[in-house]
């Protein structure tokens, strides 16, 4: 059968919520006080919005074949995305065929070496490489797992990221992921009022479940140190991106120094093939959480994930919903997943992309099933009600 080309790819832009889950209103658990890099400026201390982690807002770009189908990714890219999409990359997408996926990511990827190599730009391809696999799928009528070889177990296993690890226990999930609230510039204060966090959550959920701190790039290897060892009596099972993804050399450090059995994980805004290759032949961490949707998409995430099985390295992917999911249930290395919880006060399960997605599967009991993936592509469109705006043309 004669592949069908590419007509059109199309880029919009969206606010509140969806792919750039950060863009949230007042009182929502992800913009209460978190260390950040930017925590030592006290005015910027209890919220990262104001610092502009929402200033993006959410990529969506539409890939149109000649036979009508409409593949759709989604990714952190906003109005700077939707520029990158219609100026720049278009021009690799359209006329192609549709299963021409690794020639165009090279071709995007290496046209936009000069500004690119991770960040946006990245972010940015990765929202087309996912809108392409999507696509290929539904000319396919194949679910995307389906085409990365299909899965080798019944379900995915979740833990929950969010304010409420006791809350997530109750609901099923195998294991909390607390924000790190203090940063060092609250010396040791902060540093017991972790711990004594971290102390308290242990008291709700019991021994066997696990619970991790989430330390988004804001710490240095002698505070990360301290808080992991004062963690380890309460059972930490990781410590996540504790330092700036730059810093290999601080992560191999920072592994050599936690207690033996504590994981080091890190990587969700690293991205390539090369960015992680670094990160596993430095040494600088147990796991790797590439964000399918920021390290390059489904086709980078391919070539990640089989180097870092030769490295014995399990990939847990950062939470990016649906585009993870296809990948995670046919990938020995991925046993388990994350799931963000998007509810306000992380007291219920809530799509994670929500209000963005129709279709969007959420965990039940911390599961979900194989079958549930089994719709053409990555089975979710966008809301009719998205108030989505296009703000280039090509
Ligand atoms: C919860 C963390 O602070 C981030 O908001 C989250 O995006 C990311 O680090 C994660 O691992 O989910
Ligand atoms: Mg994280």
């Amino acid at each position: 059968m004669a592949m069908p080309t590419i007509k059109q790819i199309r880029a919009y832009t969206v606010r509140g919520g969806g792919a750039d889950y950060h863009d949230q209103g007042e009182g929502h658990w992800i913009d209460s006080q978190i260390s950040t890099p930017m925590s030592k400026y006290p005015e910027y201390r209890a919220k990262r919005r104001s610092f502009g982690l929402n200033v993006l807002g959410t990529l969506v770009v539409e890939v149109e074949a000649s036979d009508g189908h409409i593949g759709v990714g989604v990714t952190t890219a906003g109005e700077l995305g939707a520029f990158i999409v219609e100026k720049h990359l278009a021009r690799f997408i359209e006329g192609q065929k549709v299963t021409d996926i690794e020639k165009m990511w090279d071709q995007m990827f290496h046209a936009t070496l000069f500004y690119g190599r991770k960040g946006i730009v990245l972010n940015t391809i990765s929202g087309v490489d996912l809108a392409l696999w999507d696509l290929l799928g539904k000319v396919r009528d194949e679910p995307v797992h389906a085409m990365l070889g299909g899965p080798v177990r019944d379900e995915l296993i979740f833990y929950a990221t969010g304010a409420r690890p006791d809350l997530a226990k109750d609901m099923g999930f195998i294991g909390g992921k607390l924000p790190l609230k203090h940063s060092p510039a609250e010396f040791d204060a902060g540093l017991k009022a972790n711990l004594d966090q971290l102390a308290d959550m242990r008291n709700r959920v019991g021994d066997d479940f696990w619970l991790m701190f989430d330390c988004w790039m804001s710490l240095d290897v002698e505070y990360a140190t301290r808080l992991a060892h004062g963690a380890a009596e309460y059972g930490l099972k990781w410590i996540e991106e504790a330092l700036p993804p730059d810093d290999y050399w601080g992560y191999a450090e920072l592994r050599r120094n936690v207690p033996p059995g504590m994981w080091v994980n890190t990587g969700e805004h690293e991205a390539t093939r090369w960015g992680f290759r670094m990160l596993m032949e430095m040494e600088c961490c147990d796991v790797i959480q590439p964000d399918v949707g920021w390290c390059g998409g489904v086709t980078e995430l391919i070539k990640i994930s089989a180097l870092a099985d030769a490295h014995q390295k399990l990939v847990i992917p950062h939470g990016s919903s649906v585009y993870s999911y296809h990948f995670v249930i046919t990938r020995h290395n991925s046993p388990f997943s994350e799931f963000l919880m998007m509810a306000p006060q992380a007291d219920e399960v809530v799509p994670m992309f929500t209000p963005l997605l129709e279709g969007e599967p959420v965990p039940e009991n911390g599961r979900i099933k194989a079958s549930a993936l089994d719709k053409p592509g990555f089975g979710v469109s966008i809301a009719a009600d998205a108030d989505l705006a296009r703000p280039y043309e090509h």
